[in-house]
């Protein structure tokens, strides 16, 4: 019996993860190389580590590959269609919080709710011969909260891989949603956050895959989810 356990490979989320592990009795022997990708818990053969890049970790949860690993709740629910079918928020960690927020140029004086913002996206095309443009790469979550949660129909996405608070003002999306943590991106980008436009408040959690295992595999996910919630209680 064995589970795999997938953490970030790099920076803050890699470094908080490990400790919320050594915390819970669960030490991650790094491996000398950091470029290593695979590592094990001190003490223990039954647990495997992978790290992964956080977005994959996301997927390879999705698709069951891995047991149970670190993430954003932002890329669990950005990257799996109907995630909460398929994986389980075993535990939020408290850290890596970032808020996925909707905003528009700070000179849309008159636009400061999502019903404002639907107003523009109406007369949009009349008035600009297109529609309302939205720079992002979280085009799942953005798809729902416009058009499932607000009844927002027209408008277009603008796929955005990187520097997406810099669309608006190069003349490539009108507004944007993207992840803020002090805001000082959004700030620096003349940019302002709706007052109804926090998509969610997403922070670094344990997630763990839902699917059959051999029970002694269950019974050791379990154990691993319960020293983790212990450790950040
Ligand atoms: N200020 C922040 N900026 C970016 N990400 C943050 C911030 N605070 C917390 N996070 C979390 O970290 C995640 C991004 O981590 P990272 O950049 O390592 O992900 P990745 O997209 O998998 O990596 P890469 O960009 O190398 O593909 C965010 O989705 C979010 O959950
Ligand atoms: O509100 P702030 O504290 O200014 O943080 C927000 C910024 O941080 C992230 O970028 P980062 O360069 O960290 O990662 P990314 O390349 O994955 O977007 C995010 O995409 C924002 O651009």
């Amino acid at each position: 019996m064995s589970i795999t356990i997938a953490l970030p490979s790099k920076g803050r989320l890699r470094e908080q993860a490990l400790e919320v592990f050594a915390k819970a009795g669960l030490p991650v022997e790094e491996p000398a190389d950091q470029r290593r990708y695979r590592a094990r818990i001190g003490g223990r053969d039954d647990i495997e580590v992978a790290f992964l890049s956080a977005s994959e970790i996301a997927s390879e949860l999705g698709q069951g590959n891995v047991d149970c690993g670190v993430t954003g709740e932002d890329l669990v629910r950005e990257t799996l269609a109907d995630w909460d079918a398929k994986v389980e928020i075993a535990a939020p960690l408290g850290f890596g919080h970032a808020d996925v927020v909707v905003a528009v140029p700070d000179i849309w004086l008159d636009v400061a709710t999502m019903a404002d913002l639907d107003d523009v996206a109406a007369e949009f095309r009349q008035r600009h011969g297109r529609r309302l443009r939205i720079a992002t790469k979280y085009w799942r979550m953005t798809q729902q909260f416009f058009s499932q949660m607000h009844g927002i129909q027209v408008y277009r996405i603008v796929e955005s891989l990187g520097a997406t608070e810099g669309a608006p003002a190069a003349g490539s999306a009108d507004v944007i949603v993207d992840i803020t943590t002090t805001g000082s991106t959004l700030r620096a980008n003349h940019l302002r956050i709706l007052d109804d436009g926090v998509i969610l408040k997403s922070q670094a959690c344990l997630v763990a895959a839902k699917r059959e295992r051999p029970a002694a595999d269950a019974a050791l996910l379990a154990e691993v989810c319960r020293r983790v919630r212990e450790a950040v209680a």
